[in-house]
């Protein structure tokens, strides 16, 4: 039925041109939010903004911001004001203001600012995505899983997997060489993840059709269109809501959340206790939480079945992803300076000489040189490039002319500080040395900060490191790692996805030393 133009076609048509200029005229005021606060900013492109389009990137993500504030600090800025799509976001350059942010005024910056979806998607609730006071209760109730005491007595069970490793790469080494080494590390790290947050075997290495492995491929594996999607929603996140866009794919989520009540189901019924975070969830979960069998939770403690889904859920992406990029990259370096691969080897067989040549907790915190060969590889290639903070008030930047208002996201740009060169000259070259004693003392504390800082700084920083030595002590102590005939050089950045990944993958080969 037509109402004006007397036709109905020619109606809709005026409705879609009258709300398409509402849009571009919003789009025009919002992207010149930072030049009325006077506030360094790049100008924008309508729609994208700041970002480069992400249905067809140019350069990773973490490569367009370190670009992005290379071109900032040239111009002298110590902070400056970006778009993606229509968020606005402040990009902290400055130590002292990202100390700030992140530590000395952290009550006001609590919040990351992520899309969550509880209702829809459960998993989305967990502990890195959710903000306020809940987070804060479970950050409390969580931090008690991560100490080095517990650490210490899960030991155990992570040197099973490494032991597991070890028997697959000896046994196959002819077939692995010339292989993407992430795929076996990635098994690695799978296997741990599912031994410690689970207390499942996931036997990635036997079984070619794990669904874990499978799943975490799926979750990291992303296309720009589930990219683009998670950003529509991270800053539109109450119509993405409303449409009930979920951040985690549908089967993998029904899978994981199977999963956890399965073997939670399982342990209270044959009261089953085990050295694992599992464990550690189930001793907080609610005393009326029920699982679908109708097995009840045994104390008071109020953790609910599907929000320990959902902080397993974060062990495994956060666990598996971060160390196998982290031991990925830093065998890459190693298999490039042969030089440096053989003052770890070194160091290895001298500490383990000391315990019997077996990997222990203790052994593993003697490897000095090799811990500094892990933080040169987080500086090169951080697998979190930033990360966010939400101010939950206005906040006046200390020193600075400039309020940020309530609920504007501040980025800190964990990969370009790590690439500044006034802090790290020549920061494209590989140099485990920056991180000795003397020249990490001379340093801004928040120069090197790739499991972030301040109260929300990574709860899995100490498991993260312990995993990735003793996976790179298992292959180094056996083997020689040297680049394969199949890897492109210079190694170029995916640019699909967050996480940092190689383009075609790391090719390397493991020979007998
Ligand atoms: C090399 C390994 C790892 C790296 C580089 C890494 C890096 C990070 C970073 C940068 C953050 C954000 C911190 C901030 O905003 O200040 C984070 C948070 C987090 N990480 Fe890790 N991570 C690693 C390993 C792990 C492991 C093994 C686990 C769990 C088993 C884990 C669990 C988490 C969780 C749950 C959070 C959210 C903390 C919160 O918001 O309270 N991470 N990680």
């Amino acid at each position: 039925m037509a109402l004006y133009f007397g036709s109905a076609i020619l109606d809709l048509l005026a409705v879609l041109t009258t709300l398409l200029a509402a849009v571009y005229a919003y789009m025009i005021w919002t992207f010149q939010y930072w030049k009325r606060r006077n506030v360094p900013h790049f100008d924008p492109v309508i729609p994208w903004g700041n970002m480069e389009n992400p249905m067809n990137r140019t350069l990773s993500i973490s490569e367009y911001i370190t670009l992005l504030c290379k071109k900032a600090k040239a111009k002298g800025w110590k902070y400056f004001g970006t778009y993606s799509i229509m968020q606005v976001n402040l990009v902290v350059l400055d130590l002292d203001l990202v100390k700030h942010i992140m530590t000395k005024d952290f009550q006001n910056f609590v919040d990351r600012g992520f899309y969550t979806n509880e209702k829809d998607d459960p998993l989305s609730a967990h502990l890195f995505a959710i903000g306020g006071n809940k987070w804060r209760r479970l950050r409390t109730k969580l931090s008690p899983t991560f100490t080095s005491g517990k650490m210490k007595s899960m030991f155990s069970t992570l040197a099973d997997c490494g032991a597991v490793l070890e028997t697959y790469i000896q046994k196959s080494v002819d077939n692995i060489n010339g292989n993407d080494i992430k795929e076996i590390v990635s098994k690695f790290s799978t296997d741990v993840i599912g031994s410690c947050a689970f207390g499942l075997q996931f036997n990635s290495f036997t079984d070619l059709n794990s669904p874990f492995r499978m799943h975490g491929r799926k979750i990291f594996d992303r296309s720009s269109f589930q990219d683009f999607k998670f950003v529509v929603a991270t800053v539109f996140p109450k119509i993405a809501r409303a449409l009930h866009i979920m951040a985690t794919p549908n089967d993998t989520s029904d899978f994981f959340r199977k999963v956890v009540e399965d073997t939670i189901t399982y342990r209270w019924k044959n009261n089953v206790t085990r050295n694992d975070f599992l464990q550690l969830l189930l001793e907080l979960m609610d005393k009326n939480a029920t699982t679908k069998n109708g097995i009840k939770g045994s104390d008071s403690q109020n953790l609910t079945m599907d929000e320990a889904a959902a902080q397993c859920f974060v062990f495994f992406i956060a666990g598996f992803e971060t160390s196998s990029t982290t031991m990925t990259f830093a065998l890459f370096h190693l298999a490039l300076h042969q030089d440096i691969q053989d003052k770890v080897r070194n160091e290895i067989k001298t500490v383990l000489a000391n315990h019997n040549n077996q990997i222990t907790y203790d052994s593993l915190n003697e490897l000095k040189y090799m811990k500094q060969v892990i933080d040169e590889t987080l500086r090169f290639y951080v697998p979190l490039p930033f990360v966010t903070r939400m101010a939950a008030e206005d906040y006046k930047l200390p020193g600075e002319d400039v309020v940020i208002e309530k609920g504007t996201r501040v980025m800190i740009p964990i990969q370009a500080i790590h690439m500044d060169e006034d802090i790290y000259p020549e920061p494209n070259k590989f140099d485990p040395e920056r991180f000795n004693d003397k020249n990490k003392a001379g340093r801004h504390p928040y120069a090197h900060i790739p499991f972030g800082e301040g109260p929300r700084i990574c709860i899995g920083e100490r498991f993260g490191i312990m995993q990735t030595k003793v996976g790179l002590t298992t292959i180094l102590r056996n083997f020689r790692v040297t680049l394969n005939k199949k890897m492109k050089l210079p190694l170029k950045l995916s640019t699909k996805g967050f996480f940092p990944s190689a383009e075609g993958g790391v090719w390397l080969n493991l020979e007998k030393p």
